[in-house]
This record gives structure tokens, C-alpha cells and sequence, in this order.
């Protein structure tokens, strides 16, 4: 594989859309770009697996992001039944607690063995969301302390849960390989190439230094999605990595 071909499938692109008819022109003009696709609630709850499988058919790596946070029991049924379509990577939220993080891999476990086809999903916990500032975390979640200390906690109870990694800012990469070691996967949205809007994102990063900070994926929406020229937006990601 080309060191291009290497840094484009460690890009996930956030296919935040309501409809499949939006999400296969932007695949369109993408077209031989082999980074993962995300698909998350916006575009699955509209949809729903066809377009997963679609994505799969076309040889994409797919990231199913629906932060599954739930019982132990739920989550453990919800994993079971997205491990069966097939994607590379599915989520769940850490603050469901060590049990339901365990549960959710039970459920994947059980899907494998009910399907021995299937290759095991990459299974990670949303740590704090990228849009949590500072004072949203202490004063309206509750939690006490600095972002990155939250972060941590809860990587290392993903970790404790058996899980792959966590979905963290870039902000939080080092900290988390430190505490987790570096085979623990750092998937990291809040990436904001220079003079991008940041939206409802706080912890940002570009993707230059996210990938210094040595995170294994960057997750990018709007950057590519709202572009102009989302073909050109992702050139010029991938020039500036490589
Ligand atoms: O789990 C995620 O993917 C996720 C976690 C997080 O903390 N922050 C975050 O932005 N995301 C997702 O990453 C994508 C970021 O999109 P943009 O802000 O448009 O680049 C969205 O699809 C979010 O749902």
C-alpha cells in the first residue's frame, strides 16, 4: 500500500447527511479515496442498514457510529445486532459504565461465534464528547476536575472493560496512550484543517497535529462535506499528512 493510500484510510469521513441520495454523491466524487466512511444516527436512523451494507459492497472500511449507552443488557443485544452487518468499527458511550462497555463485547463476541464469516469489529467508548468544554463538564455534567483527567478515567475503564480504544479529542492523545499504552486506538473528530468554522466543536485540533499527537484515525465531517470542492477539501487534508 502507498504511504498516501495509508494516511487516506487513517481519515474517517463523517457521511453526516438525512438521505442516501446526498451521501452517494458525496462517495461519487471521492471516488478512489480509500478512507473509512462513518455513518452515524443522522444518516442510519433515516435509512438503516441498506446503505451499511452498500458501503460494504463498495469495499469501504465502515465506522457505525451510534454511541450505543444503555442497561448492560440492551447494549449487549444492540452490539449483537450491528456486529451481524458486517462494519469495522462500532461505538459505545463510557459513561454506560465498565459492565455495559463488557456487555457491548459480550454481544459482539456472541455475534462472532454465532457468524464465524464475520471479522471482529474495532469496539471503542466515546470518552467526552469533543463539543464539552471545560465549564460544560464541571457545571452542567457535574464532573469535577480538567477535561484530560476525565478523559483519562474514563480510557482506562474502557480499557479495564476489554475494549479496543476511545474516541477522545486530539487534545487528549498523549495522555491516553500514556496511561493505556500506544496499542489502545485513539479515534479523534473536533478536526479542524486552519481557517476552518468550528461549529459546535470545542477541543479541536487541525489534522497535521493530530497525527503528531499520534492518533490512529481522524475523524472529518464538515471540513469535506460543507467544501465547496469536497474532492479538493480531502486532496488538500491528505497532501498536508503526507
Ligand atoms: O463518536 C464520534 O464520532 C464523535 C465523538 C465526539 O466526541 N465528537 C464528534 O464530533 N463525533 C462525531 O464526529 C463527527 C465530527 O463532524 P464534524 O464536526 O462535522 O467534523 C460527527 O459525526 C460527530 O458525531
Amino acid at each position: 500500500m502507498s504511504h498516501r493510500d495509508e494516511v487516506a484510510g487513517r481519515i474517517m469521513v463523517a457521511l453526516d447527511y438525512p438521505n442516501v441520495d446526498q451521501a452517494r454523491e458525496l462517495l461519487q466524487q471521492l471516488q478512489g479515496i480509500p478512507c473509512y466512511m462513518k455513518v452515524g444516527m443522522q444518516l442510519y436512523y433515516a435509512e438503516g442498514p441498506a446503505f451499511v451494507r452498500e458501503l460494504k459492497e463498495l469495499g469501504y472500511k465502515v465506522f457505525l457510529d451510534l454511541k450505543l449507552h444503555d442497561i448492560p443488557n440492551t447494549v449487549k443485544s444492540g452490539a449483537n445486532s450491528i456486529t451481524k452487518l458486517g462494519v469495522d468499527m462500532i461505538n459505545v458511550h463510557a459513561a454506560g459504565g465498565v459492565e455495559m462497555m463488557a456487555a457491548a463485547m459480550k454481544g459482539v463476541e456472541e455475534a462472532l461465534q454465532e457468524n464465524p464469516a464475520l471479522d471482529k469489529p474495532i469496539v471503542i467508548a466515546v470518552t467526552q464528547l469533543t463539543s464539552t468544554s471545560q465549564q460544560m463538564l464541571n457545571e452542567e455534567i457535574g464532573i469535577p476536575g480538567a477535561v484530560a483527567d476525565a478523559v483519562v478515567h474514563y480510557a482506562k475503564l474502557t480499557k479495564q472493560a476489554g475494549l479496543d480504544g476511545v474516541v477522545a479529542s486530539p487534545l487528549e492523545v498523549e495522555m491516553i496512550k500514556a496511561a493505556c499504552g500506544n496499542e489502545f486506538k485513539t479515534i479523534t473528530p473536533g478536526i479542524r484543517p486552519a481557517g476552518s468554522a468550528k461549529g459546535d466543536q470545542t477541543r479541536v485540533m487541525t489534522p497535521k497535529q493530530a497525527l503528531t499527537e499520534g492518533t490512529d484515525f481522524i475523524v472529518i465531517g464538515r471540513p469535506i462535506t460543507t467544501a465547496a470542492n469536497p474532492r479538493e477539501a480531502i486532496e488538500n487534508i491528505i497532501e498536508e499528512l503526507i
